[in-house]
Order: C-alpha cells, then structure tokens, then sequence
C-alpha cells in the first residue's frame, strides 16, 4: 500500500538512466588510463594531464569532474591529486590495489569507447550502437528522430510541468522553444501563462516530429512549429528564448555561437532560459550530473556545464542580470536578460 509520505517525483528513476555510463568512465580511468598510479607522482594540473595522458579536454574535464564529484580525487590550487581512498585501493603498487579488480572489465564496449573518446574527442554512436551514427547524424534519419523526439518528450512530462512552475514569463509576450524537440516544454510553459504566444524551432526532420507531438496534445492553435537551424538563424519576434536540454549536446565554441545568436535576434528586454543538468561552480557536483555528463560526453559533442560556464558565456554573449535557480531533479534554470 503506498504510504502517505511517499515521494512519487521520478528523480530516482532519471537518475539510474542517466548514471549508466559513469560507472564505464571510472574503470576506464582505473584500468585504460592508470590515471590514479600517475597522480600517485604528485598533484597535476589540467593541463598536464591532458598532455602526459594524451586525452582531450572535453572528456578530461567530464573524468575530472566524475572522479571528484566521487571524492576520488581532490583539487588544490588548480592542481589534481589523489584522494585517501583512491590512494589506498586505486594505485597499481599499493598493496592493497584493486587495479586488477577493475582490469578485469575493462574490454566492456563502452569502457573502450570511453578510450577512445578520450583519446580523439569525438563522440561514439549513440546507445554504444555497434559502428552506429553519432547522435547528431542519427537524428537526420526519421524513425531515429522520432524515437528520441518520444524519448525527450517523455522526459518532459515531469520537467516541463517543473520549469513551468518556476520560469516566470509574466512579463513577456513571445517564447521561442530553440531546438525544442517535442515542444512539451513550450506546450507546458504556454498552458500555464494563457497570454503568452509561443513556437518552437527544430531542424528538420524533428520539426515535424514536433508538429505531430504538439497536435497529440491538442496545442497546435497555440504552438507554432518552425523549421530551422539555430546555428544559421535564429528568428526575430520573440521576447523569452527556451534552451531546454540543448546546449549539452554541443561543444564550448557551439554554445558560446548559440548564445550569441540568440542575443542578436532576441526582443530587447527579453531574456535567455537555459534548462539543463548543470554542475556547480566548482565542478565538483552534484555526482548525479557528472554522472549524466559522462553519457553526453560519451554519446554526443557536448558535456553538462557548470553555472559558471553558462553564466560567463551569457554574459560574454551581452546578457545582463544572470541568475540560477534550482527546479527539479538536479535540473536549474540559468537565465539572463538582455538589457
Ligand atoms: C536533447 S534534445 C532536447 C529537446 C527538447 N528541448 C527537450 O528538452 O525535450 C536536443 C534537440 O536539439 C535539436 N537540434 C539539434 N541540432 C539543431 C539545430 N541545428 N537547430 C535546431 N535544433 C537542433 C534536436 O533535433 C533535438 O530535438
């Protein structure tokens, strides 16, 4: 029988899809890299880990961040070192090693995907799909993009209704739902604030995967769907841009091309909402989203950012007033205006 007290929010639930690759990362750190036996030499900076073990510095910072949101290492003056438990269990020579342990998984698939990741930077085919399309060349094919599109939508049943209850569009007139997948999260926000106008902008083939997404909900008077791409253009019009869940997928210079694209064609007195899974300032957690960062690291071009990352790129981008707020699931809304 359920009790009274019950907690039926399904951050549990997002979290075990989520995680499933970091548990990957950490052998591959252990037993591909023997990252531990080489900080067992003496705190390392960034950089020099980049460069002695030959890896890139979009996975680098999402390991990095994976092993200290682990307390698995520690970070002194821009320097990484070992943490107690990983110098006692994860160094090769220490007696009491479990290298081994972890070596003996280290042929997974995904923990040699994680390899070669980290070695080249570039992405493996979604879902560790055997020679698979990356994730952005799987999204060209239809029945892949309207099997993720019901995916993220999915998704957006609960986080929607949350950044619905939290984003405050009173002020506004006009949202655009930038890269907006199913458009449940423009659906939800337009339910809630009856006089706002709202679209969303998806690059074909998901654009009609939206139109069809948005009409199963009875929304389509109110949403309008526009094909496009957000790197080429963003259109004009609109008072309140809507990244949901979208700049995890690109690199820093994708995003900081983003950013700037939408304070270009963005209202004045608008302002930007980036939703997404963002570590804190320090990148040292929430552990739930290094976790998820590894999937994206893994699986597409991008990673989970920090708050600061977003913020100084909103701000390099223009925008002005830049706040965080927590809405649901380790989720936060990072917003800024365009003054
Ligand atoms: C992770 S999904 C998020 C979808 C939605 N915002 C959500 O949270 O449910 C990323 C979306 O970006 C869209 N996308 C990718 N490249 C794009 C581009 N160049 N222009 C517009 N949308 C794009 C994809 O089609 C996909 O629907």
């Amino acid at each position: 029988m359920k009790k009274d007290s019950q907690n039926t929010d399904p951050d549990r639930l997002l979290r075990y899809r989520d995680s499933i690759y970091a548990a990957d990362l950490l052998v591959c750190a252990v037993a591909c890299l023997d990252f531990f036996t080489f900080l067992s030499e003496g705190p390392k900076t960034f950089d020099e880990i980049c460069d002695k073990m030959e890896i890139q510095p979009r996975p680098a910072d999402v390991m990095v961040s994976l092993l200290l949101s682990m307390e698995l290492i520690e970070t002194n003056a821009h320097r990484y070192g070992l943490a107690e438990l990983s110098a006692k269990y994860l160094v090769s020579d220490s007696p009491d090693s479990l290298v081994p342990y972890y070596r003996s998984l280290k042929n997974r698939p995904q923990c040699l995907e994680f390899h070669e990741v980290l070695k080249t930077g570039r992405p493996a085919g979604w879902s560790s799909k055997d020679k698979g399309d990356s994730w952005t060349k799987s999204m060209e094919n239809p029945e892949f993009a309207d099997t993720f599109t019901a995916a993220m939508d999915s998704r957006g049943a609960f986080l929607a209704r949350k950044l619905a209850e939290t984003i405050d569009v009173s002020q506004h007139n006009a949202l655009l739902d930038i890269a907006g997948g199913s458009g449940i999260y423009a659906c939800s926000i337009a339910n809630r604030n009856p006089r706002l106008a709202a679209a969303v902008l998806e690059i074909p083939p998901v654009d009609l995967a939206a139109k069809r997404s948005i009409e199963s909900k009875g929304m389509s008077a109110r949403i309008n769907v526009v094909a496009g791409n957000m790197f080429d253009k963003i259109p004009t019009g609109y008072d309140v841009h809507l990244f949901a869940n979208a700049f995890h997928d690109w690199d820093i210079d994708a995003v900081t091309t983003l950013a700037a694209n939408s304070f270009k064609s963005l209202s004045p007195g608008g302002f930007i909402a980036v939703f997404d899974a963002h570590l804190n300032q320090f990148k040292t957690g929430p552990l739930s989203v290094a976790e998820y960062s590894c999937l994206l690291m893994h699986s597409t071009e991008g990673k989970c950012y920090s708050t600061k990352e977003i913020g100084d790129i909103l701000m390099s981008a223009g925008f002005g007033r830049v706040e965080v707020t927590d809405v649901a699931a380790d989720r936060t809304l990072i917003s800024g205006k365009k003054l």
